[in-house]
């Protein structure tokens, strides 16, 4: 972050009135969840195999566990080096059913990352219900409390207060007020409670996806903190937390060999490792910022200083990246891949996990987003608001395969979006999306 401004970016008066404090909350609590994050997915990848991290009883399922065979998966996709950790960790023998194997390996992941989902979720509904009022805040958000409140999950849910605690501890690092004594069980599921709004047409509304690209996460890959302020449908504050984006776009193309390849380029300590950003922006202010992330080792400091970012000004389709989701069974890699062709895009897909691509898009680190899910699945609001917000305030268009903007006014769902998501750094290059989508989807399987 060599150039940056020592100013605050769309706070102190630079920026109109209108929502400066609650864009000042929303850009601090996902400062503290990416601080959360950030802490879960080191005990992930630590060197230590997280022993003191161990569950008091005997179950499989240890956290300690989970570490040594999530830094299998992050920093290996070869099924033996996984096989070799769950043997060592779980006692788990090379006989298992293979389809045994990836039935746990999936619950593992998901523990995991569930309990940084309703970490995150508790602790920023409980410090934006601090700032506003608990009665004027609500929150749509991606996990309900049903499963965490359920006696089998005891441990889980001791874990999250444990996890929410430690995180909000920190709260005066980064300019707010922590609460005075640590959170007990019921305040806990009070504040992942609150998040229960069905969102809709009118009012005011928070959406919040607490971790997004889970599997980037799960990983050490990218992942996103997501928080959009929504007025009668429409998103007006958009704040993107990005922990692991890197400060050299070459490396957002590593995915999951990430670790590995990082940790040969950049020298072994962490610090010199300049990563991790906030993007937000107000809808109509025509500007979007960029904090640093307040790392948790060095010394914190608010408030923070943040720089402007802008999309990239490359029209030439040749000389265009377009990114797009890593997993297949999210977006068609085949349709999209058509439509680079007849639109002479030359470079390879920038395949990154999470809306991060939208940051990528705003911060002028590739052109063009695409998002083309199966017949069927319906998009959800909090896995693209604030992403939108930010990259039309950098300059950039975002509208449906039919041209349309996104309606976030239907619930929870983006109903209505027309086959899939285009998100462009200029008008030039979205109008030849457009064309090419309509001029090769009926000919596609989609
Ligand atoms: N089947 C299917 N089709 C389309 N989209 C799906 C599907 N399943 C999930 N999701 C949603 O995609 C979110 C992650 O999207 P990404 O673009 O980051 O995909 S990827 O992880 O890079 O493959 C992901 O968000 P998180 O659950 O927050 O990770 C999901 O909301
Ligand atoms: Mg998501
Ligand atoms: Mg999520
Ligand atoms: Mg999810």
């Amino acid at each position: 972050m060599e150039d940056q401004e020592e100013n605050m970016g769309g706070f102190n008066g630079v920026m109109e009135p209108n929502y400066s404090r609650e864009l000042d909350v929303a850009v601090r609590a996902v400062q503290m969840a990416c601080f959360l994050c950030q802490k879960v997915q080191q005990g992930l990848i630590s060197k230590s195999n997280g022993q003191v991290q161990s569950k008091e009883d005997n179950s499989p399922v240890t956290v300690a566990g989970t570490c040594s065979l999530s830094r299998a998966l992050a920093t290996s996709c070869d099924l033996h080096v996984v096989l070799g950790t769950l043997t060592m960790s779980f006692g788990i023998t090379y006989n298992t059913k293979k389809e045994k194997l990836i039935t746990i390996l999936i619950s593992l992941a998901e523990i995991t990352s569930h309990k940084t989902d309703w970490s995150v979720q508790a602790t920023v509904s409980w410090l934006l219900s601090e700032s506003f009022g608990s009665k004027n805040v609500s929150i749509v958000a991606e996990e309900d409390v049903q499963s965490l409140s359920k006696v089998k999950a005891a441990d889980l849910l001791e874990s999250v207060v444990k996890t929410v605690n430690d995180c909000l501890a920190e709260a005066p690092r980064f300019g707010l007020q922590g609460p005075q004594m640590a959170l007990g069980t019921s305040e806990v599921l009070a504040a992942i409670s609150r998040c229960n709004s069905n969102g809709g047409p009118t009012g005011r509304f928070w959406a919040l996806d607490p971790v997004d690209g889970t599997l980037g996460f799960v990983r050490g890959d990218q992942y996103a903190v997501a928080l959009a302020l929504i007025e009668d449908g429409e998103p007006v504050l958009g704040v993107l937390g990005c922990p692991n984006y890197p400060m050299r776009k070459e490396w957002l193309s590593y995915q999951h060999r990430y670790h590995r390849i990082i940790s040969k380029l950049t020298p072994p300590t962490s610090e010199s490792w300049d990563k991790g950003c906030v993007m937000y922006a107000r809808r109509g202010s025509g500007e979007a910022w960029m904090q640093p992330l307040l790392q948790g080792h060095k010394k914190l400091v608010w408030p923070n200083s943040a720089r402007p970012v802008q999309v990239s000004a490359i029209e030439n389709p040749a000389l265009a990246t377009f990114c797009e989701p890593v997993e297949k069974s999210n977006s068609s890699h085949s349709f999209t891949a058509g439509l680079a062709h007849s639109v002479g895009l030359r470079k390879q897909p920038l395949r990154v996990y999470s809306m991060v691509k939208y940051a990528a898009i705003a911060r002028g680190d590739a052109e063009i987003f695409m998002k083309f899910a199966k017949a069927g699945y319906k998009e959800k609001i909090w896995d693209h608001a604030a992403g939108v917000v930010i990259i039309q305030e950098a300059g950039g268009v975002v509208t449906d395969a039919g041209g349309s903007p996104l309606d976030f006014s239907k619930g929870l769902y983006l109903e209505g979006l027309d086959r899939g998501v285009i998100a462009c750094a200029g008008a030039k290059l979205h109008e030849k999306i457009i064309g090419a989508v309509d001029a090769s989807w009926n000919s596609s399987s989609l």
